[in-house]
């Protein structure tokens, strides 16, 4: 396989909304749901999540856990993974938190329609990997990271993210929360977004294990049939 073994992990409500209609983030997790999603920060390779997330929650992605920056760090690694934006027009700010906040590396992924001054400003704060015309071309993008050395790439959303990772062949493995809430609304994002499957390409998950967590529940699914 010449691209990172890749799993989504995502919480989402009873009604498997991500957020709410105006995308304001909301507490799914229980407090050990939010230490399980450290543990997979800490042993990943890298970190991606979409600009939509990056716009509105601003999140930094680090590991939480100071023991586990310790055995990263005893391991030769930095303290945080990699630090992924997939960011087709270049438009995460440069004061964003995953800028700011830990150690460790960032990559902003863009396309060619980024425009050339903020791509120069990025390059101050990330590794900027340019890849497609219009939008990032996740598949030459996964082969670029595999050949960086990342082998286990954990997904943090957002929907559209999601989608984009899932409907390109790209994802091994889905870990969902389910909690104990309903979000409602038509346009909420999802765990998986975009355009949709036609019902020929719907993908098949397989189960591997479920787990009463917090007030609700923790599914691990492999996907088949992946790229
Ligand atoms: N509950 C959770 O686990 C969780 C996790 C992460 C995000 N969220 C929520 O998700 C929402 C954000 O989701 P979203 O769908 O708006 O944004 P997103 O984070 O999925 O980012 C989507 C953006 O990525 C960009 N992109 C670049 N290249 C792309 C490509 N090849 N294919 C597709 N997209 C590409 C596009 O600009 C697109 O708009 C927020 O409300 C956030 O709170 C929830
Ligand atoms: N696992 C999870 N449970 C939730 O209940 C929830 N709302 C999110 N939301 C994901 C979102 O992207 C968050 O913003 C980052 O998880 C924050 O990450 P930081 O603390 O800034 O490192 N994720």
């Amino acid at each position: 396989m010449d691209r990172p073994f890749t799993f989504i992990n995502s919480a989402m409500s009873a009604d498997g909304k991500i957020s709410t209609k105006e995308r304001k983030q909301v507490r799914i997790s229980g407090d050990v749901d939010f230490d399980r999603m450290d543990e997979l920060r800490a042993t990943s390779d890298a970190i991606m999540v979409g600009i939509g997330t990056v716009l509105a929650d601003d999140p930094s992605l680090t590991v939480k856990s100071e023991a586990r920056r310790a055995a990263r760090k005893n391991k030769g690694a930095d303290e945080n993974p990699v630090r992924i934006v997939i960011d087709s027009k270049g438009r995460t700010p440069l004061d964003a938190d995953i800028f700011i906040k830990g150690e460790g590396k960032r990559v902003v992924a863009v396309s060619g329609s980024a425009p050339a001054d903020k791509v120069e400003e990025l390059q101050q704060k990330a590794l900027v990997i340019r890849t497609g015309d219009d939008q990032v071309d996740l598949c030459a993008l996964m082969k670029e990271l595999n050949s960086m050395g990342i082998k286990r790439l954990m997904v943090e959303g957002g929907a559209t993210l999601n989608w984009a990772m899932l409907s390109n062949g790209l994802v091994d493995e889905v870990y969902s929360f389910v909690g104990n809430l309903l979000i409602g609304g038509a346009s909420a994002p999802t765990l998986v977004d975009g355009s949709g499957f036609a019902e020929s390409d719907i993908l098949s998950l397989e189960l591997m294990s479920m787990e009463k967590m917090d007030e609700g529940v923790l599914l691990k699914w492999a996907v088949i049939n992946t790229g």
